[in-house]
Formats: structure tokens, sequence, C-alpha cells
């Protein structure tokens, strides 16, 4: 019986940092909302995957016009983005080693090539692996007074992007641990270390930027017209 690929788009956030009248996901890129930017390279990719898509409760700007994908269904957020996540796994019938993959709604600039590469290292890496970009600036240690106090080295430092892709059963696991030891992770891969595993990180483009405040609504515009422009948004 062949795996299926199961996508989980946490998208149940109030996107508090961009300080809109709407949940920033539904904020529109050109045409058409981020979720639906968002959904669309996903399906580039993945066109036969199984889409959970999380949404909170009281959502009412969501449209099933902008979903692309055949297979797919929708469960609540949680209170936090681990627990939407959760509460995505234990809404699927998942083999154990099905792989899922999971990837921010508030991150439409991914490409399908990066989306490819991320799968492919899931599939050959049982800790599981997330794309990531090693950190290029130096880094600072701030006080309360927002004073530099110190410079941490970067050496081995990276910037934890989504997507992030891990066996059902790996994920799930981690997942639990984190909320049964009542400690809030902000990705994935960090509740998979906890649990003393070390995914591998995929170098993954710069440019795919996860909106969270005010300026980065433009900058992800000129990002995708530039992708548009080299054709490298979902081109293999
Ligand atoms: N309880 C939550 C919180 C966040 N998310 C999702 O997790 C992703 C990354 O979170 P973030 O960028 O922090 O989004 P928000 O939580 O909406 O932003 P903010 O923290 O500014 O409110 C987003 O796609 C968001 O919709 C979620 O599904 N469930
Ligand atoms: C998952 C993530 O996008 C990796 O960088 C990030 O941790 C999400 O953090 P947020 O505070 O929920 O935006």
């Amino acid at each position: 019986m062949s795996n299926t690929l199961w996508l989980i788009v946490p998208a149940a956030g109030q996107g508090k940092r961009m300080g809109a009248t709407k949940p920033k996901q539904y904020l529109a890129l050109g045409e058409q909302p981020i979720l639906a930017h968002t959904l669309s390279r996903l399906y580039a990719a993945f066109p036969t995957a199984h889409l959970v898509l999380c949404l909170d409760n009281d959502d009412c700007w969501f449209s099933s016009a902008w979903v692309p994908f055949a297979n797919w269904q929708r469960v609540s957020g949680g209170a936090e983005r681990m627990d939407s996540v959760l509460n995505a796994l234990k809404s699927i019938t998942a083999q154990q080693d099905d792989v899922v993959i999971v990837h921010d709604v508030a991150r439409p600039c991914v490409t399908s090539a990066d989306l490819l590469a991320l799968l492919h290292a899931a599939n050959e890496h049982p800790s599981g692996a997330l794309l990531a970009m090693p950190v290029a600036d130096t880094m600072k240690r701030a006080n309360a007074e927002q004073l530099s106090t110190a410079t941490e080295s970067r050496d081995g430092l990276w910037h934890a992007l989504t997507p992030q892709g891990f066996r059902y059963a790996l994920l799930r696991q981690a997942l639990e641990h984190a909320v049964d030891h009542q400690r809030v992770v902000t990705d994935e891969a960090s509740a998979v270390e906890a649990l003393g595993e070390a995914p591998r990180l995929v170098s993954g483009r710069r440019d795919n930027l996860k909106i969270t405040h005010p300026d980065d609504l433009a900058l992800a515009a000129a990002i995708m017209a530039s992708q548009a422009a080299q054709g490298s948004g979902t081109s293999l």
C-alpha cells in the first residue's frame, strides 16, 4: 500500500504582530490572499498530497475556493501553533511511517524546488528534516534596555524555516511529549530534538519569508514578482 503524503498547514494564527484588521493569512498579495498563494505553491509541488488545514474555529474569512487539493480537510486550530499541528495529527488516520510535511500558511514564497528537496530529505532521514538558512549577520544579545551586551557566535547557527518533514509516529510522539512536559515549542524540529533526535538541516532559499510584520507584505510581493520573472516559484 503506497504511503500517503500528509501536508499540515497551520493557519489558525491571529497575526497580532501584523496589527491588521484580519488575520494576516487573509491579507491580499496581488489578487489573492496569502493563504491562497501558499496553498497554490504547495499544490504545485505536491498535487496528490492530503492537506490538513488548521483554522481557528471563529475564522470567518476562509473560502474553500482557495483550496486546490482534491484530498483535504480542515481541523480546529489550538492555543499555540504546536497545538494546531497536534490537532491535525490526531485528526488523520496515517501509517506510522507516512511522511508529514508541516508548512506555515504565512510563507507563500516557498518554491517547488525547495519543497521537493525537503521532501527528499524527510524521506531519507529517520529523524526528519527542515528547511533552514545559515545565519549571515552578526548576532547580538540585548538586555532589557535594548542595549547590546554580547555578541553570540554564529558558527553553526541557522534560521529554521518551513516546511519541516517527519515520519508521522515520530512527529506525533514529539509533540505529545512536549505537551506532557508543558513545553511550548515554536517549530516541530525542536520537539523532535527534545527526544534526542537530530533532524537534517536542508539549506533553503533566503527568500522563503515568513510574513510577520507590516513591512513584510511589500517584501513578499517583491519576492513573488521576482520569482515570477525568473520562473522560479513553481518550476522544478
Ligand atoms: N495557534 C496558532 C498560532 C499560529 N498558527 C500558525 O502558525 C504559523 C506561524 O505562526 P506566526 O507567524 O506566529 O503567526 P501568528 O501566530 O498568526 O502571528 P502572531 O504571533 O503575530 O500573532 C502561521 O501560519 C499561523 O497561522 C496556528 O496555526 N495556530
Ligand atoms: C515554524 C517557524 O516558522 C520556523 O521559523 C517559526 O518558529 C514560527 O514561529 P512563530 O512565532 O509561530 O511565527
